[in-house]
Parts: structure tokens; sequence; C-alpha cells
């Protein structure tokens, strides 16, 4: 069977990885591809590297312009997928790159967010808990955002075993394309080039209650998270490094063997041989995250670094890899297992 999929968003970065992605999966045909105010012009105009479909034209982003497709991704602005989605017929699978349906805690979503709370729909991480079991018979998925994606990946194993008191802290550098197409003050290339810098600092951050939901998921103890996101001049991918007080006695070897378990039957996590250390370079365009752990003894801490391409796994991959579950399909088609190098 051959599904039918429009994208909602498709001038934008998500869009964009969507549809590099969908092009190449063997099950689908690419429908309607809609946008905001660029509708009624050329993908082509927006996405030059999607040549298959230079010349499809943008619709706009109606629930008339989405009926008669079995997929519809969302790739819109935070707040803008809720009146789209509620207009959608309820056997068509829909799936929200957006944090809109993420959050299962009305308040968090109210101080974090804010306006009309949608609801919660079931999370695209198949890696995390149960989750795979309940994607293979969802119609309404959830992406995660991108830092929680490898912020949860790099820290779940720890946390999921006890080995560590959940009072996690991550730093994780992102490239610009995480902030979306539009034009904003501090992603000016003269103000990103050759520099680093610090956003988002003090728990300000709207990723932090998705971290602390997915590894709440995860333990009954507490969890605490302190996020700091930092901006790097890179246009993909996001390097995160998270760390945990260790329990007494848990030595890096244990610390390996934990990791080692619990990504073993994941084709798309990889734990890097010892000594070896992720780079976002290495994940580049794939669907894969890589991750290192070890034991900081004196300082009594679990240190793991991971690695994600955020348009790929980050977002559009781990769609992909969320419909594949939902329609029944190999959860690997469509997705890079390699990725671009150097
Ligand atoms: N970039 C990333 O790494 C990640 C993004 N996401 C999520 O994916 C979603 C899209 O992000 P991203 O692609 O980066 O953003 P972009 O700004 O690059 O793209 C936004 C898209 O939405 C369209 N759009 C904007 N406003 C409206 C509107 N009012 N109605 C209909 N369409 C509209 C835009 O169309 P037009 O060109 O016409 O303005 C464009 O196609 C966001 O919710 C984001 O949080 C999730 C994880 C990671
Ligand atoms: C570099 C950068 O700006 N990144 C974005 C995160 C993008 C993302 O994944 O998150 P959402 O889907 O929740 O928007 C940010 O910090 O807001």
């Amino acid at each position: 069977m051959t599904y039918k999929v429009a994208v909602a968003g498709a001038s934008g970065y998500a869009g964009g990885e969507l549809l590099r992605l969908l092009l190449t999966h063997p099950d689908v045909q690419i429908g309607a591809l809609t946008a905001g105010q660029n509708a009624g012009s050329k993908l082509g105009a927006h996405q030059p590297h999607l040549f298959p479909l230079a010349d499809r034209e943008l619709l706009e982003t109606t629930a008339d312009n989405l009926a008669g497709h079995d997929v519809v991704f969302l790739a819109l602005p935070h707040g803008a997928s809720g009146a789209v989605a509620a207009q959608l017929p309820d056997d068509v699978l829909v799936i929200d790159c957006g944090a809109d349906f993420r959050l299962t805690d009305s308040e968090a979503w109210d101080r974090w967010y804010g306006g009309n709370y949608a609801g919660s729909w079931p999370y695209g991480l198949p890696e995390l808990g149960d989750n795979r079991a309940t994607l293979r018979t969802a119609k309404r998925i959830a992406v995660p955002g991108c830092y929680p994606t490898i912020s949860t990946l790099t820290l779940a194993p720890a946390v999921q075993a006890g080995i560590v008191t959940p009072d996690v802290v991550v730093v994780a550098a992102s490239g610009t394309s995480g902030a979306g197409k539009s034009l904003k003050a501090n992603l000016l290339g003269s103000e990103v080039m050759g520099s680093v810098s610090a956003y988002g600092v003090g728990g300000t951050h709207r990723h932090t209650p998705e971290i602390i939901q997915n590894l709440g998921a995860l333990t009954t103890d507490p969890v605490t998270v302190s996020f700091t996101p930092l901006l790097v001049p890179m246009s993909r991918g996001i390097l995160a490094t998270c760390s945990a007080p260790l329990h007494d006695g848990v030595s890096a070897q244990d610390v390996r063997a934990v990791y080692e378990k619990a990504y073993a039957a994941e084709d798309f996590v990889h734990v890097l041989p010892e000594g070896q250390w992720p780079t976002t370079a290495s994940v580049l365009g794939s669907n894969n995250v890589a991750i290192q752990v070890t034991a900081d003894a004196d300082a009594g801490r679990l240190v793991a670094v991971g690695a994600v391409d955020n348009l790929t796994k980050g977002t559009a991959g781990g769609a992909i890899q969320s419909m594949n579950l939902a329609l029944g399909l190999d959860e690997h088609i469509g997705l890079p297992t390699a990725g671009v190098a150097p």
C-alpha cells in the first residue's frame, strides 16, 4: 500500500527535512504541501535542495487542502497545530512536530507556553519506556523537541536503572537551524559566526518541563533538571553534555554496562566504543544518536554526552520513525543510518 502524505509548513526547516526523507521512502506518495505567508509560491524558492519537488506549489494551510491524505505532518510554529489538527478526521494519522501536544500537564503548558492547552498525544520517542507499543496504535503523535530528544536519550538508562540521583544538569550546544527560519536578532550571521553563546539560562528554557516529564516517567524519585542551551556557529546538530550525582560504588564499567544493555536492541542509538566521544559531525543527516558515558569518580558524577542531528532524529527523522510504527511498517524505512562526512 502507498500512503498519501501532506506536509504543513513545507517551506520551513522541519518541513524541508521531512520532505528530504519522504522522497526516499518507498511507501509514501507526497501530496499537499502547505505554508503560511509563502503560500502561492513554489517549493523550490524555499527548499532549493529538494529538486524533485521544486515546481510544486505551496498551498494555504487549511483543513480543505490537507484533506484526503492518510498522513498529515504539521511542521508549524508553536500554537498553530491545535486548530488545524482539530479539523482533521480521526482516522488520519496526524504527526505534530511542534510543542502543542507534548506536555501531559496543563499547568506546565500554562507556565511554559501559555494560551490554550490543546491536550497531549502519544510521544514520538520510540526508545523511551513503553512508547514504541503506544505508537503502533496511535493516530495522533507529538514529536519531541530537539533538546528533549537528545537529553532524554543521553540520561534515560542511568535514571531508569537507578544508578544516579535524578538531579540532572544538561548543557547542550545547538546549531542555528534549531531556531527555525524566521529572522531573530541573535541569529544574524555576524552575531553567530565565530562565537558561542548561552541563552534560556537559569531554568527558563521551555524544554525543561519536557525533559523532566520524560525522565520522571522512568523513576519514582523527584526529578530536577538544570538545562542550559548554547548556540554555536553551525547549521545542524546538538551536542548535549549531561551529568548527575552517581550513587556510591557505581564504577565507570557499571555505567557502561547499563547503557550498552539499555540500547543493545536500538538500531538508531549507538553507545560508542570506550574512549570515543560523540561529535555532531558523525550524526549529520542521519537518524542516529551517538552516546558516550563515564563516571567522574572524584566529583561523584555520571557524565554522559550525546549527539544528534536536530533536524533528522531531532525532528523529521523521529517523526517518520513514529509514522512507520503507526502505519505498521518497518520502523527503519526511509531513515538514513549513515551520516554525511566530512
Ligand atoms: N528546527 C528544529 O530543529 C526543530 C523544529 N521543531 C518544530 O517544528 C516546527 C517547525 O519548525 P521550523 O521548521 O524550524 O520553523 P520554520 O520557521 O523554519 O518554518 C515554519 C513553517 O511554518 C509555516 N508557518 C508559519 N506561520 C504559519 C501560520 N500561521 N500558518 C501556517 N503556516 C505557518 C512557515 O511558512 P512560511 O514560509 O509561509 O512562513 C514555515 O513553512 C516548530 O513547531 C518547531 O518547534 C521541532 C524540533 C526541532
Ligand atoms: C537553537 C534554537 O533556538 N533551538 C530552539 C529549539 C528548537 C526545538 O526543537 O524545539 P521546539 O520544537 O520545541 O521549537 C530553541 O531553543 O528554541
